[in-house]
């Protein structure tokens, strides 16, 4: 059982045990303040769906806990290290995966080579170890390739390997991301509004492929705006508005309270 959300300050001196554990986090930009006072926790193998209207710093929240930006005051800790000054990539050595609302390809680049850039720094990248172990470096190069293809397989884009990412449909895109991500092993994924703009029969590839990582043991943060998806995926429900918890529990009483449906409305906000 995860710890309960709370924002009161300082509540986990050491760590939480949680995956993910985001504590009292602040962000501002110059003259406003997106996240102002953000806790939550992720616990092992729990999909959590994080909701709030458009503003509400869910976005945000992910750039603080993926290291893209550094927040103003708070922290994060991640299986049980403080990573609140690490590095994006040395988060996602931490076992941290992120998506984007509108994921970037590289769009001339094919398929099964935008799935290779997930994979962690290798021997191979390194002159001297090219150099020395020539064979050690091939067949780290093998592995990675095979692995990309087995990848390509689970989100259903292997006929496509060798296709430039630039014919993919949007969907196919979210898809090629998650295969991007699972490269380094990530222990917790965090998915921002996989749903968005992606046609219904694709939308259900990426539920299943997405219920698939949480049965494989992968914990799950989802921001997303289609309740019925957050519903079907997640046990717990995160409510934000303006930069903070609003409310915490089950899809239904989450949908049903009366501070998530004002601030959906506009009242908060
Ligand atoms: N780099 C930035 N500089 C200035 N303001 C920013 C920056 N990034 C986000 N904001 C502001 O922070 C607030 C929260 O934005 P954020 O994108 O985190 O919200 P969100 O909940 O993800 O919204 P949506 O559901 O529309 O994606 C917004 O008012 C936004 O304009």
């Amino acid at each position: 059982m995860s710890p309960p959300l709370t924002n009161s300050v300082d509540i986990h001196p050491r760590p939480s045990g949680a995956v993910i554990d985001a504590r009292n986090l602040v962000k501002r930009f110059d003259g406003m303040t997106a996240v102002s006072g953000m806790s939550l926790t992720l616990g092992a193998g729990e999909m959590v769906g994080l909701i709030g209207p458009n503003g509400a710093g869910k976005t945000t929240l992910f750039n603080l806990i993926a290291g893209s930006l550094k927040p103003t005051s708070g922290e994060i800790w991640i299986a049980g290290r403080d990573v609140s000054q690490d590095s994006p990539e040395r988060r996602i050595a931490s076992g941290v995966g992120r998506t984007f609302q509108i994921p970037r390809p590289f769009l001339e680049m094919s398929v099964l080579d935008n799935v290779l850039t997930g994979a962690q720094a290798q021997d191979g990248e390194r002159l001297i170890t090219n150099f020395l172990r020539p064979g050690h470096v091939h067949r780290q190069e093998k592995a990675a390739i095979e692995k990309a293809r087995a990848l390509l397989e689970f989100v259903t884009l292997s006929g496509l390997e060798s296709q430039p990412a630039r014919v993919l449909s949007g969907g196919q895109r979210k898809l090629l991301e998650l295969a991007r991500i699972l490269m380094a092993d990530p222990a917790a994924i965090l998915l921002d509004e996989p749903a968005a703009g992606v046609n219904p029969a694709l939308l259900e590839t990426i539920m299943e492929r997405v219920t698939a990582l949480n049965a494989q043991g992968k914990s799950i943060l989802l921001i997303e705006h289609n309740m019925d998806m957050v519903s079907r995926l997640c046990t717990r429900v995160v409510a934000m508005a303006l930069g903070k918890p609003l409310a915490e529990g089950s899809p239904a009483d989450v949908a049903a309270n009366p501070a998530v449906i004002e601030a959906y409305l506009g009242g908060t906000i």
